[in-house]
């Protein structure tokens, strides 16, 4: 669905030194980049404050032209296709908006049946179905721009669906929305990519995000890739500790010297410990029997590493 290789992008820009000097240089937001997206896929795109993840996206939609290297999406090259392009993918922007401000959100729906010559009765069916999913009902008959930032997002989600696109670019999906938004657009991008096999591909900040909808990752920081593959195996390769918390019925001592244990930590008098363990070493259930053969055990929890940890220790790695 999607293939990039080698992909570059170079600006050039402008600083002033001194009063009257400036002095021209090179930024290469994007530099080498390659990955494939296949069909049905759902991959987070992430990095850092200018690692290059939006000028990848505008690339890959079309909006930018590589300096350098190899894309095609859906089958097309985007820059020279866009107009195909966009018949074949639908594009979220959080940040820009491709409804028009002053209609009532369900005109900015007929324009865009128009502009891309949807059949009357698919139109119907797909916006019908968004309408329920998304609950916009209430609010197809309010112009845009008194719409609520939720309210809206869920309409730029149903605009850039109306055309049944194969793929749908994310850029920053979430953002600004309250955490009932943002669960709810989440659930409605899970359900499309696990239903319907839409491909998903979206760039976030929100970790969340990708917890709940992107089985894969690919990360990028200055440009490049630093690491591709599913959030499972980064998680082992990164942050490879787990954490058995357990709550013991009376104070113990020396759980740190179980074998598997990498660091333990105590607290409230002995009464609750938290114990380090790498699955390579030793599994959860061999860990908690040991436990239940030094003490009486009340209650335990297996913690895995946070995915914002896996994240940062991935961008530590550079
Ligand atoms: N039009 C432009 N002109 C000059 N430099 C640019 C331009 N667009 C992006 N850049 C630079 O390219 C780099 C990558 O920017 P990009 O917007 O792709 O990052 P990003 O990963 O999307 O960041 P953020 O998470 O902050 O949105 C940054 O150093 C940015 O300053």
């Amino acid at each position: 669905m999607i293939e990039v290789r080698d992909l570059r992008r170079e600006f050039t820009v402008t600083t002033k030194i001194g009063r009257f000097k400036r002095r021209k240089h090179t930024v290469r937001a994007v530099d080498a980049v390659s990955f494939d997206v296949a069909a049905g896929e759902a991959v987070g795109y992430v990095g850092p404050n200018g690692a290059g993840k939006s000028t990848t996206i505008k690339m890959l939609t079309g909006i930018l032209v590589p300096t350098s290297g190899h894309v095609r999406v859906s089958g097309v090259d985007p820059s020279r296709s866009r107009r195909d392009l966009a018949r074949r993918i639908g594009v979220v922007f959080g940040q820009r908006s491709q409804l028009w401000w002053d209609l009532p959100l369900r005109d900015s729906f007929d324009l865009l049946r128009a502009i891309y010559r949807v059949p009357r009765a698919d139109h119907e069916t797909r916006l019908r179905e968004c309408v329920d999913l998304l609950e916009l009902g209430p609010f197809l008959g309010t112009p845009v721009r008194q719409l609520s930032l939720g309210q809206r997002m869920r309409g730029e989600v149903t605009a850039a669906l109306l055309h049944g696109p194969e793929l749908l670019v994310l850029d920053e999906p979430t953002i600004g929305l309250d955490l009932e938004s943002k669960e709810r657009l989440r659930e409605f991008l899970a359900d499309l990519n696990t239903q319907r096999g839409t491909t998903l591909l979206l760039t976030t900040h929100d970790l969340d995000d990708i917890e709940r909808l992107c089985p894969r990752l690919v990360v990028i920081d200055r440009g490049t890739v630093l690491a591709d593959g599913p959030l499972d195996g980064l998680r082992a390769e990164v942050a490879p500790d787990r954490v058995l918390v357990v709550d013991l019925e009376k104070p113990a001592t020396g759980l740190a010297d179980l074998p598997g244990v990498t660091s333990a930590r105590a607290e409230l008098n002995g009464l609750r410990h938290h114990l380090a363990f790498r699955r390579s070493d030793t599994t959860a259930a061999a860990l908690i029997a040991a436990v239940a053969a030094r003490a009486e055990v009340h209650d335990l929890v297996v913690v895995e590493p946070e995915i914002d940890d896996v994240v940062r220790r991935l961008y530590a790695r550079r």
